[in-house]
């Protein structure tokens, strides 16, 4: 196994068998393909099969027009209402952000960070304003959530991840920003770009990823291997953890703390980069922007100090290696693992469980499912899992702990693989470690 990989890992992990027709492009381009997980217009798929490469409008439950005979007004009538939610354009009892039909947006603001990456700001319409803040804030108090965005000539759909709001005010005004890469020959994020301020953009959503607080119980420590865009989960995550802990009581005693890793394939990406780590040689060479992401990292430092870091990894320069990760994760350190050993039926810390689980499910078994970790006799040891993220386009993800399968319809975690997989096979210290793909 090769021990280090670059953000364009696709030229260090086996190949894309799941996207056979793109084999050729995959090569040198980033891309994630992760289709939403409902099932109402999902395909089953098997673990070998190749997936969707987006959500197709297409795909989407038509409205049940029956099958008896009915006079011609009721269906003319139902034809234009199933058409106009078809196309997700019906004014509808609930025009506030919703996961089962598309909403306009304004764009108010649209920020160019590096050649190929803008930022987009959009705010909802003001007569929905309450309801969608009150979404907005419901999904921030959960901490990772996306939200699909469709293109309304092709009818397809993809989904973006929010950065974390700037401060309480854009929450409040329904705003809501993302960062986007604009991928050559992609056909949603080409359509993004040519979208200016005033313009309106359609969202879905908000789709919830993995309760991560539930998942750490007692432990403190996340780190994240980010590639490209794949930052934004990383900086909702800190946002969740570091500046909602330091206002609320959190399960934790001690600190916690957020180290990313995050790869790029260009120096220009590398948001923040000179600002926090000095300017390098290689830096000068195609030096990022100022932007208001760059802000946002320097303000998360600036006030989490060693709870917050990232280091950059440039394709250029180097790649992240097994070293940074064991660094990261402060395998050099460590003697044993501290946790107690999960109970291999527990839905939040066991890792043969969480192969078979998809991210959106932990939102629905919040409440349904405990913790079983500690049997009633076992002494007060802490319980819970220190966390690694891996986010970013498939081959990325593939690359450092094995690619997501599709099973009975649902995209589920899959086995570890790829290098955190080669390291949990050979260090028992990584059984303090939940890997989770994003
Ligand atoms: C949960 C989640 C969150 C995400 N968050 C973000 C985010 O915050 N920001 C972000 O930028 N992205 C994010 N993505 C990725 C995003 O959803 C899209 O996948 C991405 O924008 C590319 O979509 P596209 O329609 O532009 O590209 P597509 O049209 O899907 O194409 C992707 C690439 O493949 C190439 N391609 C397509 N078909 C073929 C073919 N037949 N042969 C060869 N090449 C082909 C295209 O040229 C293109 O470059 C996220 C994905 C997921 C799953």
């Amino acid at each position: 196994m090769a021990s280090k990989i670059c953000s364009s890992c696709f030229r260090a992990s086996r190949g894309w068998p799941r996207q056979p027709q793109n084999l050729g492009f995959f090569a040198t381009q980033h891309v994630y393909h992760r289709a939403p997980l409902q099932a109402s217009y999902q395909a089953s798929f098997s673990t070998t099969a190749s997936r969707p490469t987006s959500t197709s409008l297409a795909e989407l439950p038509r409205p049940n027009r029956g099958r008896g005979r009915k006079p011609l007004f009721f269906s003319f009538a139902a034809i234009a209402i199933g058409s106009a939610s078809w196309y997700g354009l019906s004014e509808s009892e609930d025009d506030s952000l919703n996961t089962t039909r598309f909403t306009p947006f304004n764009i108010i603001s649209k920020e160019q960070v590096s050649p190929t990456a803008f930022i987009l700001t959009i705010r909802c319409p003001g007569a929905v304003l309450p309801k969608n803040a009150s979404k907005f804030k419901a999904a921030w108090e959960h901490g990772l959530w996306s939200v699909e965005m469709k293109q309304p000539q092709l009818q397809i759909a993809r989904h973006y991840t929010p950065l974390p709001p700037l401060n309480a005010g854009e929450v409040d005004a329904g705003e809501v920003r993302f960062l986007i890469r604009k991928m050559d020959g992609g056909e949603m994020s080409n359509y993004l770009s040519r979208l200016q301020v005033g313009d309106q953009v359609w969202l879905r959503g908000p789709h919830y990823g993995f309760d991560i607080k539930k998942r750490l119980g007692d432990a403190q420590d996340v780190v994240f291997v980010a590639g490209g865009t794949g930052i934004a989960p990383a900086l909702q995550i800190a946002h969740k953890l570091l500046d909602a802990s330091s206002t609320s009581n959190t399960l934790q005693s001690g600190k916690l703390s957020v180290r990313i890793l995050w790869a790029n394939r260009k120096n220009v990406d590398s948001l923040g980069r000179e600002q926090l780590t000095g300017r390098s040689k290689e830096a000068k060479r195609g030096r990022a922007m100022e932007s208001s992401l760059t802000n946002q990292v320097m303000e998360l430092q600036r006030k989490h100090g060693d709870s917050f870091t990232i280091d950059y990894f440039v394709d250029d320069e180097r790649f992240i290696a097994q070293s940074d990760i064991n660094a990261a994760l402060g395998l050099q350190a460590q003697k044993q693992p501290v946790f107690a050993r999960a109970d291999k039926s527990c839905r939040w810390h066991s890792h043969e469980r969480l192969a078979s689980v998809s991210d959106e499910e932990d939102r629905t078994q919040t409440l349904a499912s405990k913790c079983t970790c500690r049997p009633h006799k076992m002494p007060e040891e802490p319980i819970g899992r220190n966390l690694v993220c891996v986010s970013g386009p498939d081959g990325f993800i593939e690359a450092f702990a094995g690619s997501k399968r599709w099973f009975g319809g649902r995209e589920i975690q899959g086995p570890v693989l790829g290098l955190l997989g080669s390291m949990k096979r050979i260090d028992p210290r990584m059984d303090d470690w939940l890997v989770l793909k994003m």
